[in-house]
């Protein structure tokens, strides 16, 4: 059988293959053997055997191990089959004569008890293609078996499943006795291939040529002869009945054998024949009376599986004579089996005028005849088909509507995610939604309304965002009716439900992202606190207090009366109007972080109406907002912290956005009648003072704003400096970034960007103050805007802490002051970097030290009267160019080997350049050697 593919892959991992190998069989289809022989008990009766297509010899060596000793055991193949004990070989085609005289030649007069065939063609081609084949070698090992079998004797084959199989099992039946197909547990299910077991072979005596032809057989079973087999004796007994009975009872018996079995393998077996006879079914030939179809409840039964009617009555017999009754309408009945679907119908129709013309059935409408009937008839079918058109669409429908949904539910979970920062834009599938996410979820400044859509409040809640992701909103009400008709998903109840699921999702996931936060950064807490205190609570506070207590009283509640606004809020704002440089609240004390800290009473007790007093003091300017009424001057004991805010407040101011501001005081262009703010926000940048103090004064003009405070410097929370960088590029707006899944470079971006939006504000709002485009208190009262007011009873954490990053007023930024921030950020690009900065500030410092002693000597110099002016002049100006150039390194000393110096020659020596001192080797030398002797007296 040549190489198989069971040598490699899941061929070699075959239970059978194994045992094949273990029991030194040469194929694992021995154990097909094996089993039928366990199954039939083939082989210990046999003392003949036959094996066609034998190689590589695996049946043959379970023949020779379970057949009698001394039994005849012939074994033949395409394939040369390596010789075995006790069994014949030869190479040879079994379709062929020469196959059939060499057998004969080995087998005498005997006659086999059993012919096995397990012959299979070489494969690969088209599956029909090779079982037909398969087959046509099964018919031809049956003509070998017919021919060597002895009476009674076994026939033992491979069938390969299609539609030829029946035929074959048809031929079978009318060979032996008992036919049955079975399937070995050797056999691979997925193979297609089952083993007929055909016994008690009749022995006919004359069999027709056309009964083992595959032209015939295959061709169409049904056009075999039926009796052509001619029993080889009449005693024959069940012979001559087997070859007496009809093809069609044959072939059902053994289809029906067949069926025990058929469901083991089959590919074809779900194969349906639409048209003419079903396969299996041709020998069930069903016919019918022509009153069955007539007058029986079902006539669609009757059509689908009956064969034939038959009009045998005289009654039935008078319909035949119905002018309705047409030659096709009887040809028809004569096979129904090849009937189409304009056939059924012509005979329903044949029927229906029948029952109406007998007085069966009565006309609903007299005016109408019979072909309107006939109508009803078709009509009936036609809304079948359009009833089940209309079922499909409408399942088609609702899966739409059923994945519609589930994407916008989707939708939904990213776009809060996104809202959360617990994904980022591009990680989103759907970029629209990223983008929707940004502008239009959470856009809160939508419009009124929206807002009064939303309890007035201007902010949707989740179930808005579910229901509009949901495709939910206004203008799909009537859709999302409907809808909520067709599916119990759609109810309001399983809405509530699954938003209720839904916010309880998302309620975990922002507190996991808090508790992420919060290991991440320690003063992530800290921040969330002033966050809260500053721009959320307070800057509604201070709007909802009211401007216009000119008074200085303390700031009243908030509308919800919870008197907890306790920052300055607003001055946020404000403070960025005015550049938001100040110190600390002078009477309390300094440490950033009791601003931070701030509790409500000293909040409520601040002034309601906020503004600026900037005031000099020495040559410090000053920014001294005060939570006091009464204190607006600066205390002379300020803390020397303090102090040094005030002169980083002057470096600030010392930039040239401000440098036309004459006095700050005068900013306000309300007069001096404002009041002064408190220190809620006021934080100074402690720059970096490292290295000495020209060091310094290059890194010192640092003032930064809080990315929290929205423009408040930035003293960290811990009191430790915090050096920021204004950013290069201010305008982009990066605020919707998450810090939390970002490297620490992209947080560091972040922040810079987001600080340099803020700062761009601030610097935006100073300048249109210096430059008197707007006074403090318009600023303040623009400060009052539809933003203000805020009911935060019942809203999610997660939402509120969104709304303090980003409930605020979008204030404006000029290019100029973009630019100007560009310009600062240039400058401190150009700082140099610590270590030269501090190599720079030691040089500088030792010069200044040479300097002063110089001074020093100079001193001296003028002093004296030996020397004239001129002379004096002379000598301070050399040693103040010394004591500035400082102390020349020593250079290296070139040793120059200079020619006919020996000789007394005098002059420079050629080749030495700049200075020279001329020296005698031998000099040296001795000098060396009188040293060494004198050391050497000493120590004796
Ligand atoms: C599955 S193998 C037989 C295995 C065998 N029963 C055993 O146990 O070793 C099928 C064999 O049929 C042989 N065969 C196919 N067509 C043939 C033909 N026309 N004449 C002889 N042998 C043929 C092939 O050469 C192949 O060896």
């Amino acid at each position: 059988m040549g190489k198989h593919d069971k040598k490699t892959g899941k061929g070699r991992l075959d239970k059978f293959y194994r045992l094949a190998k273990e029991q030194g069989y040469r194929a694992r289809s021995a154990f097909k053997l094996v089993h039928l022989n366990r199954k039939y008990d083939l082989l210990s009766k046999s003392k003949c055997v036959i094996d066609l297509c034998a190689a590589p010899g695996g049946w043959l060596q379970v023949a020779e191990k379970y057949m009698p000793k001394g039994s005849l055991i012939i074994g033949v193949d395409l394939n040369p089959i390596k010789p075995l004990p006790h069994v014949i070989t030869f190479v040879s085609d079994i379709t062929t004569p020469h196959c059939r005289q060499t057998l004969r030649s080995h087998m005498h007069d005997w006659k086999a008890d059993l012919v096995l065939h397990d012959g299979a063609p070489n494969v690969g081609s088209a599956w029909v293609q090779d079982a037909f084949t398969q087959n046509e070698l099964v018919l031809q090992s049956l003509r070998l078996a017919t021919e060597f079998l002895i009476k009674g004797g076994s026939f033992v084959t491979k069938v390969f499943r299609s539609q030829d199989y029946n035929s074959l099992m048809w031929v079978f039946g009318q060979l032996f006795k008992t036919v049955e197909a079975t399937k070995p547990p050797s056999s691979r299910n997925v193979s297609a291939e089952i083993f007929v077991v055909c016994r008690d072979f009749i022995a006919p005596k004359h069999i027709d040529p056309k009964f083992l032809d595959p032209k015939h057989v295959f061709k169409d079973v049904t056009s075999l002869p039926t009796s052509i087999i001619e029993p080889e004796s009449s005693s024959s007994g069940p012979a001559t009945q087997a070859s007496t009975s009809t093809a069609a009872a044959a072939a059902a018996r053994l289809a029906a054998n067949s069926h025990a079995h058929s469901n083991v393998f089959a590919p074809e077996k779900k194969r349906r024949h639409r048209e003419g006879y079903a396969e299996g079914n041709y020998t069930n030939f069903f016919t019918c009376k022509a009153e069955d179809f007539v007058k029986g409840p079902d006539p669609v039964l009757v059509l689908g599986n009956m064969n034939k009617v038959e009009f045998v009555s005289d009654e039935e017999k008078a319909w035949l004579k119905s002018r309705h009754t047409t030659p096709e309408i009887v040809a028809n009945f004569e096979d129904l089996k090849v009937l189409g679907k304009g056939d059924f119908k012509a005979l329903m129709k044949w029927r229906l005028a029948i029952r109406l013309e007998t007085g069966l059935d009565v006309k609903a409408d007299p005016t109408a005849d019979l072909t309107e009937d006939v109508v009803v008839e078709e009509m009936d079918q036609e809304e079948q088909i359009t009833d089940e058109l209309k079922k499909l669409h409408e399942a088609k429908v609702t899966k739409q509507k059923r994945e519609k949904k589930r994407a916008n539910e989707k939708k939904a979970r990213e776009l809060l995610k996104l809202q959360l920062n617990m994904t980022a834009p591009e990680d989103l599938e759907n970029n629209d939604l990223a983008l929707k996410g940004e502008e239009e979820i959470f856009d809160l400044e939508e419009g009124e309304n929206e807002a009064r859509r939303h309890d007035g409040s201007g902010l949707k809640t989740l179930t808005d965002i579910v229901r509009e992701a949901d495709g939910m909103d206004e203008s799909s009400s009537s859709e999302s009716e409907e809808e909520s008709d067709e599916e119990i998903l759609d109810s309001d109840e399983e809405r509530e439900r699954k938003t209720a699921a839904l916010e309880g999702e998302l309620d975990g996931l922002y507190e996991n992202y808090r508790e992420r936060m919060q290991e991440r950064d320690a003063k992530w807490k800290v921040k969330q606190d002033r966050m809260k205190d500053k721009n959320f609570d307070a800057w509604h506070g201070i709007k909802e207090n009211g401007s216009d207590d000119e008074d200085g009283a303390g700031r009243g509640q908030g509308e919800d009366g919870e008197g907890d606004d306790d920052s300055e809020g607003g001055w946020d704002v404000l403070a960025s109007k005015k550049a938001r440089i100040g110190e600390a609240d002078s009477d309390s004390d300094t440490d950033s972080d009791s601003d931070v800290e701030m509790d409500q009473e000293e909040a409520v007790a601040k002034p309601k109406k906020k503004a600026v007093k900037f005031e000099k003091a020495g040559k410090e300017r000053v920014s001294r907002p005060s939570g006091a009424a009464g204190n607006l001057v600066t205390s002379l004991q300020e803390t020397e912290k303090r102090a040094q805010m005030s002169r980083q407040a002057q470096l600030w101011f010392d930039q040239s956005v401000f440098k036309d501001i004459g006095d700050l005081a005068a900013l306000d262009g309300d007069d001096e009648e404002e009041e002064e703010e408190d220190e809620d926000e006021e934080e100074l940048v402690e720059t970096e003072e490292e290295g000495d103090e020209d060091d310094v004064s290059e890194v010192d003009d640092d003032v930064e704003m809080d990315e929290d405070s929205g423009g408040t410097s930035t003293l960290d929370d811990d009191g430790d400096d915090d050096f920021e960088i204004v950013p290069q590029e201010p305008e982009d707006d990066g605020t919707a970034w998450d810090v939390d899944d970002e490297d620490q470079d992209e947080v560091k971006k972040k922040i810079i960007k987001d600080k340099g939006l803020l700062t761009a504000e601030a610097v935006t709002l100073a300048t249109a103050l210096v430059n008197r485009q707007v006074t403090a208190s318009q600023l303040v009262d623009q400060g009052f805007n539809r933003l203000s007011g805020h009911n935060k009873d019942g809203l999610p954490s997660w939402f509120l802490d969104d709304e303090t990053k980003y409930y605020k007023p979008n204030i404006p930024i000029t290019k100029e002051a973009v630019d100007a921030l560009r310009d600062k950020q240039r400058a401190l690009d150009a700082r140099p970097i610590k270590k030269v900065a501090e190599a720079k500030a030691r040089k500088k410092f030792k010069t200044m030290q040479r300097m002063e002693k110089a001074k020093k000597k100079a001193d001296g110099v003028m002093e004296s009267e030996e020397m004239g002016d001129g002379e004096k002049a002379r000598q301070v100006r050399r040693m103040l160019a010394k004591a500035a150039k400082g102390k020349e390194k020593a250079k290296d000393k070139k040793v120059v080997v200079a020619k006919g110096i020996h000789k007394g020659v005098k002059g420079r020596p050629k080749g030495v350049k700049g200075k020279y001192k001329i020296v005698d080797a031998r000099m040296r030398k001795e000098v060396r050697a009188l040293k060494r002797i004198k050391n050497a007296n000493k120590k004796r």
